[in-house]
């Protein structure tokens, strides 16, 4: 027995991989070591000029042990390509750099230039541009593409004595085809046409693979890498075991929430192959770990996969599909985009089409569906924007209907407590909710129904407290700067519908609006002793922005001036301000940087801000001055930028009370700090006088999008009118 062999030959037609593999020859360490050696040299010397010789003229040769240079033949590779030989129930194994160089490799060595080659429609996009493209015009060797399932196609496609190869991948990328092998084989064998399969067998009837391209072009892999491979092998059926079966049992849930989701998986029985796969896999092995889901358009594909990344953790956007994290790609963008539109027509390759390779490790999935996969469909569910009939169908909506003429773009309702609230909608969906109690704007949902303003869940809809969240008014005194209670009354008032409002200059497109209107009471004449106007317009534009226009005016008839502080006092919903991203919080805002700003936590005494951006791990209470018309709000996680436009407000106030404050405040509850970031569009540090007959205008927009902001950059029209995953 060689010394460095245990005991076992190759033995290549074992029907389990697995098996075969176990009985494949290990390789030892150079010393005995378990582990085989790394053969890390490019050259190999010889004992003498005579073996030297010998092994040019190829009278020895790997086989015996001699090797003259690594791009030709190495030992450590020559071990995984035996490995793999052994896996696949092939004679040899040649293991290269990438696919891309395995698959060129293969066509140079059978094709002749004029040759020609029959190959499936749907291939990967490298294969299909290699085909198409490089060999037609650099080795004449000209390809007929075909429909790999349609047999009676591919055998005529073929032409006896010309056609050199049939090349097909199975299953297929990206649109998960399977090919009938046996039969193709025989096909191609009764033509003399020689069968190719990526990723499988390679190379059927091919002359020693280390004469041609595989040896004069060098597509060797790396010693080290082939040296890792070798000792991952060994484990590779259980590890494709539980991937297959994590995908069966994730599309047959997603399936089960919704069966009129567009899945492509050849574990399911709908799918044309799945009989012919069950009948060729390897027993126990399953359908393959990945799936696509057809979104339609590459726009809703694009929106899927960022909320699957950046909201639900759910894997990575990532071409190959092979890592050990879930990755997703839309091909006919990625992988596949070099193929133009009438190509990916003909390949099927929809431009939504996503494809999944699903590896993340879904937590007790064996024992509890309930936990592990549910959850995740409705993930998915809430992903794919899907409602629950009355009974009890999950229908998409993604089609998004347009708002029936009945619709109201002003509805005036009651809310919690039998307050009275308006509700404002516009027509792609989006909507937001204003109580009269505090003109107090409680509500601000983008078009996918889904809430951009915080309130609390302990938020008390009851006079006198005011509203914890959303955006109560701050009138006529901010906080504490003044003998009223914090944040002045109008927060805690009831306030009118103003029918009949002086104009406005506005923008007629506007439907959905409120006018509303706040008078000064005898009651309050008496702890704020002037008379005044406050008028309150909230629009909701079409492209889903929330507008805040004040309007107050002196109307005293004593002929005295009055003095007020001011704040829309706005409570973002954010995903989790304690959340940590590359060691800042995923939270932080923008356009405040090196400000000078009043910190309420010390006295207001006044500081100057020296960080990049306002990023967040403790208390902030802080009034910025002087600050730039536009603030950003950045929610890292949740990939959304919530803009703040705002006129005649000078300052802006940053609050978030943390854990230990919000501990103190009865109407928040302990953890809801983390998903609120107060920035509010403000005048406080240089109060407002209005003579008599005055009026002063304060103007706070809010447009959300969903994207990463780049200061100064940002056209919140074109983003917003980005749609998110929208009519299909
Ligand atoms: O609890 P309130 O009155 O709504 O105020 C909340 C916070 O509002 C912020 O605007 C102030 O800067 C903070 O000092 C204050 O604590």
């Amino acid at each position: 027995m060689d010394r460095k062999t245990v005991n076992v030959e190759m033995e290549s037609k074992k029907e389990v991989p697995a098996e075969a593999l176990a009985a494949a020859r290990h390789e030892l360490g150079e010393h005995n070591g378990i582990n085989m050696s790394i053969e890390a040299s490019n050259t190999f010397t010889f004992k003498d000029s005579d073996a030297m010789n010998r092994a040019f003229l190829g009278e020895v040769c790997p086989k015996t042990g001699i090797y003259i240079y690594s791009r030709h033949l190495n030992p450590t590779i020559l071990n995984l390509g035996r490995q793999i030989a052994a896996m696949e129930g092939t004679e040899t194994a040649y293991c290269t750099a990438s696919g891309m160089s395995a698959i060129s490799s293969v066509f140079l060595q059978l094709c002749n230039t004029g040759g020609h080659v029959v190959a499936a429609k749907t291939l990967y996009g490298g294969s299909h541009a290699l085909l198409t493209h490089f060999l037609p015009q650099k080795c004449n060797i000209t390809t007929t593409f075909v429909d790999i399932v349609d047999l009676e196609e591919v055998d005529k496609a073929m032409i006896e004595g010309k056609t050199s190869v049939l090349y097909f991948e199975s299953i297929s990328n990206p649109t998960l085809i399977v090919a009938n092998i046996p039969e193709l084989s025989k096909i191609a064998h009764a033509k003399g046409v020689r069968c190719c399969l990526w990723p499988a067998d390679i190379v059927d009837q091919m002359r020693d693979p280390h004469e041609g391209p595989f040896m004069l072009l060098g597509p060797t892999m790396n010693p080290k890498l082939a040296f890792e491979i070798s000792g991952r092998i060994p484990h590779l059926s259980m590890r494709m075991k539980k991937h297959c079966k994590r995908a069966m049992k994730y599309v047959t849930k997603m399936k089960e929430l919704d069966p009129n989701l567009d899945v492509l998986y050849p574990g399911l029985k709908e799918h044309p192959q799945h009989s012919l796969l069950k009948s060729m896999s390897n027993k126990d092995y399953g359908f393959g770990g990945v799936f696509c889901i057809d979104m339609k358009t590459e726009g809703r594909a694009y929106r899927l996969m960022d909320k699957l990344q950046n909201n639900s953790k759910f894997g990575f956007m990532g071409v190959s599909l092979g890592y050990y994290e879930t990755l997703m790609s839309c091909s006919s963008s990625s992988t596949n985009s070099m193929l133009d539109t009438k190509e990916k027509e003909r390949a099927g390759i929809s431009p939504g089409l996503v494809d999944v390779g699903l590896w993340r490790s879904l937590p007790n999935i064996d024992t509890s569906i309930i936990q592990a996969i549910e959850p995740r469909g409705f993930r998915i569910r809430r992903n794919f924007t899907i409602l629950q009939t009355k009974r009890g169908v999950c229908v998409p909506v993604y089609k998004r209907q347009a708002m029936s003429e009945e619709t109201k773009y002003v509805e005036l309702c009651k809310g919690i407590n039998g307050l009275d609230k308006i509700i404002l909608r516009e027509v792609r969906g989006c909507s937001a909710e204003v109580y009269l109690y505090g003109g107090h704007v409680t509500s601000w949902k983008n078009e996918h129904g889904e809430e951009l303003l915080f309130v609390s869940s302990k938020a008390i809809f009851k006079p006198p407290k005011a509203i914890r969240g959303g955006i109560p008014i701050c009138f006529p005194q901010f906080s504490n700067l003044g003998s009223l209670e914090p944040h002045g009354f109008a927060r805690t008032r009831f306030w009118s519908i103003d029918n009949d409002p002086p104009p406005f200059p506005t923008n007629s497109s506007n439907k959905a609006f409120i006018d509303l209107i706040l008078k000064h009471s005898e009651e309050d004449v008496k702890i704020w002793p002037h008379r005044y106007e406050f008028r309150l317009r909230i629009t909701l534009g079409p492209g889903g922005d929330l507008m805040l226009t004040s309007r107050i005016r002196n109307t005293n008839t004593d002929g005295k001036s009055f003095t007020f502080t001011f704040a829309y006092h706005t409570y973002f919903h954010v995903t989790d301000i304690s959340h940590m991203f590359v060691l800042s919080s995923e939270v932080r805002v923008e356009g405040l940087e090196t400000l000078d700003y009043l910190d309420n936590l010390k006295n207001r005494e006044r500081f100057t801000e020296q960080g990049d951006a306002i990023v967040f791990e403790s208390e902030v209470d802080k009034v910025y001055l002087r600050t730039p018309t536009k603030i950003a709000v950045l929610d890292h996680e949740r990939k959304r930028t919530f803009e703040l436009r705002k006129d005649g407000l000078p300052d802006a106030v940053v609050w978030n009370p943390w854990d230990k404050k919000a501990k103190t405040i009865p109407d928040l509850g302990d953890d809801e700090y983390k998903h609120m970031l107060c920035v509010e569009a403000a005048c406080v540090e240089k109060p407002i006088t209005l003579k008599p007959g005055e009026e002063w205008r304060g103007r706070q927009e809010l447009s959300a999008v969903p994207s990463s902001y780049c200061s100064g950059q940002l056209n919140p029209e074109s983003a917003i009118l980005s749609e998110d995953i929208g009519p299909a």
